[in-house]
C-alpha cells in the first residue's frame, strides 16, 4: 500500500470529509431556507440560486468518487447524441443495482454541466435524510410513496411544475423501483412469469406506471430519453465507504438517446415499450459479462475540477475554526466541556454514518421482496 493510499483509509482524513460535509451541507440547508421569500418575489431566480446551492452539496460527494477515490467512469455512446447532452432536459432510465449508481449518475451530471438541476423520482423516505433530504426539497425532487393510487396524483402534479423550469435537467428514474437483490429478482421473475413476459436476468421487472406518467407530463419539456445501463469492471460491487477509503473502482456506462416522440401515448402500449427496452438493456448486460464492454464507441467526458475546487473551498473555511475551536476547547482544561465536545463529535459521526447506510443495499427496504408488496419501509 503506497503512502498516499495509507492516509486516505485513515479514520482522521474521513471523520474530517465528513465534517466538512456536514457542517457546509447544513449552512447550504439554512441558505435554501433563505431563499424562501426570494420564491415569493421570483420564482425563476429562487430556483437558479437553489441549482448552485445544491451543486455546492452534491458536487462534495462527486469529488470524493472522481477526486479522491479517482474512480475512472467510462461512457459508451454514439457520437452524433453525444454534442446534445447537458443541451437539453431528458428523462434517464437507469439500473439500480450498485450502492453508488446514483453517485455515478451525478458524475455524469457533473461533467455535462446538469449537476445542481439534476431530479429523480425518488421514494418518501429520502426526504428526510439530512442535507441530500432536505436540499431535494429546494430543488423540486419528485418524491413517491411506491403505492400508485397514491402517487399517481402527487407525481402528476410535481412534475407539471417542471415545465417552465430554468436551466437544463435530467430526471432520473430507476423504473425497478428498488436495488436488485437475488430474493427481489426471483419474485419479479414470477410477476413477468405471471403475466406472460419474458424474464430478465440482470433486471428486476420494471414498474412501467412510473414512466408512463414521467413522460406523459414531460413532453413538450423533455427531448428524450436517455437509456443507460451501468455496470462496473471486474465484476466490482462498489460502495461509499470504500469511496470514503479511497479505493479506486471502474464505472462504464452506456447511453441510448432515444427521442420522447418514438415513446407510445397510450399507457398499454408505454408499459410494452418498455418491457421492450428492460429486454435490451439486458442483452447489453450480457455483452458486457462476456466481453467486459458495452457495445458502440467510447465517447468519455473528461473530470472537470469544479468538484474539486468546490472542496477545497469549503475545507478552508470550515476547517480553520474548528482548528481554533480545538485549541481552546484543550487549552481550557475543563473536563465537561472535553467531554461534551467528544459526545457531539461521536452523535455526529452516528448521523453521518446512518446516511451512509442509506446507499447500503444490505439495509434496503421489503419492496419488491413480496408480489403485491405490503410492506413499503
Ligand atoms: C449522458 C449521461 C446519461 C446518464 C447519466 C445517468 C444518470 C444521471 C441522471 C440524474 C441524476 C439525478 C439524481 C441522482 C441522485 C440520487 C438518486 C437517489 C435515489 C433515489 C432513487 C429511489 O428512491 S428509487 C425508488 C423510487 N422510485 C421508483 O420507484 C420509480 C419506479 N417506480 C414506479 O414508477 C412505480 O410505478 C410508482 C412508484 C410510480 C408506483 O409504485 P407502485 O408500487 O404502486 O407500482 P406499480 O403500480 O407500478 O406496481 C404494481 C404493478 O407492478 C406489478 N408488480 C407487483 N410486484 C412486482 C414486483 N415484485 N416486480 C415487478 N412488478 C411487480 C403488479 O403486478 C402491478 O402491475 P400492473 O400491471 O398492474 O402495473
Ligand atoms: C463528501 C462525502 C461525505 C461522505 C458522507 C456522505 C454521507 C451520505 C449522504 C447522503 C446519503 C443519502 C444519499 C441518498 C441516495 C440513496 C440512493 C439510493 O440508492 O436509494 C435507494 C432507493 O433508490 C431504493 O431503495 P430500496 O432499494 O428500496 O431500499
Amino acid at each position: 500500500m503506497g503512502l498516499l493510499q495509507l492516509l486516505k483509509s485513515q479514520f482522521l482524513c474521513h471523520l474530517i470529509i465528513c465534517y466538512v460535509f456536514l457542517v457546509s451541507g447544513l449552512i447550504i440547508n439554512l441558505l435554501q431556507l433563505c431563499t424562501l421569500p426570494v420564491w415569493l418575489v421570483s420564482k425563476q431566480l429562487a430556483r437558479r440560486i437553489n441549482i448552485r446551492l445544491a451543486y455546492c452539496i452534491s458536487s462534495q460527494m462527486v469529488a470524493i468518487l472522481e477526486w479522491w477515490s479517482g474512480t475512472e467512469c467510462t461512457l459508451y455512446t454514439d457520437p452524433k447524441s453525444y454534442p446534445l447532452y447537458g443541451k437539453e432536459n431528458a428523462i434517464v432510465v437507469l439500473n439500480h443495482a450498485f450502492e453508488i449508481d446514483f453517485l455515478c449518475g451525478w458524475t455524469f451530471c457533473e461533467r455535462f454541466g446538469v449537476l445542481g438541476s439534476s431530479k429523480v423520482l425518488a421514494k418518501k423516505q429520502l426526504a428526510y435524510v439530512p442535507i441530500i433530504g432536505w436540499m431535494w426539497y429546494f430543488l423540486e425532487i419528485v418524491f413517491c410513496k411506491r403505492k400508485w393510487e397514491e402517487d399517481r396524483r402527487t407525481v402528476n402534479e410535481s412534475l407539471e411544475k417542471l415545465r417552465d423550469y430554468p436551466e437544463n435537467f435530467w430526471f432520473l428514474l430507476y423504473c425497478e423501483g428498488t436495488r436488485f437483490t437475488p430474493k427481489k429478482h426471483q419474485v419479479s421473475m414470477q410477476v413477468a412469469e405471471s403475466k406472460g413476459l419474458s424474464k430478465l436476468k440482470y433486471h428486476l421487472l420494471p414498474r412501467t406506471k412510473g414512466f408512463w406518467v414521467t413522460v406523459q407530463s414531460l413532453r413538450g419539456t423533455a427531448a428524450a430519453v436517455y437509456d443507460s445501463t451501468l455496470n462496473f469492471r471486474n465484476n466490482e460491487m462498489p460502495t461509499l465507504l470504500g469511496l470514503l477509503n479511497g479505493k479506486k473502482y471502474h464505472a462504464d456506462l452506456y447511453v441510448r438517446r432515444i427521442p420522447l416522440e418514438l415513446i407510445p401515448e397510450d399507457e398499454k402500449e408505454c408499459a410494452e415499450w418498455l418491457h421492450k427496452l428492460y429486454q435490451e438493456k439486458d442483452s447489453f448486460q450480457e455483452h458486457y459479462a462476456k466481453t467486459g464492454r458495452f457495445p458502440g464507441p467510447i465517447m468519455s467526458p473528461p473530470r472537470r475540477p469544479w468538484s474539486l475546487i468546490n472542496w477545497l473551498f469549503w475545507s478552508c473555511l470550515l476547517l480553520y475554526p474548528l482548528g481554533l475551536l480545538l485549541t481552546q476547547l484543550i487549552s481550557s482544561g475543563s473536563v465537561f466541556t472535553i467531554v461534551a465536545s467528544v459526545a457531539v463529535c461521536s452523535a455526529a459521526s452516528l448521523g453521518v454514518r446512518w446516511m451512509i447506510g442509506q446507499t447500503e443495499i444490505k439495509r434496503a427496504s421489503n419492496y419488491g421482496n413480496k408480489e403485491v408488496s405490503l410492506n413499503n419501509n
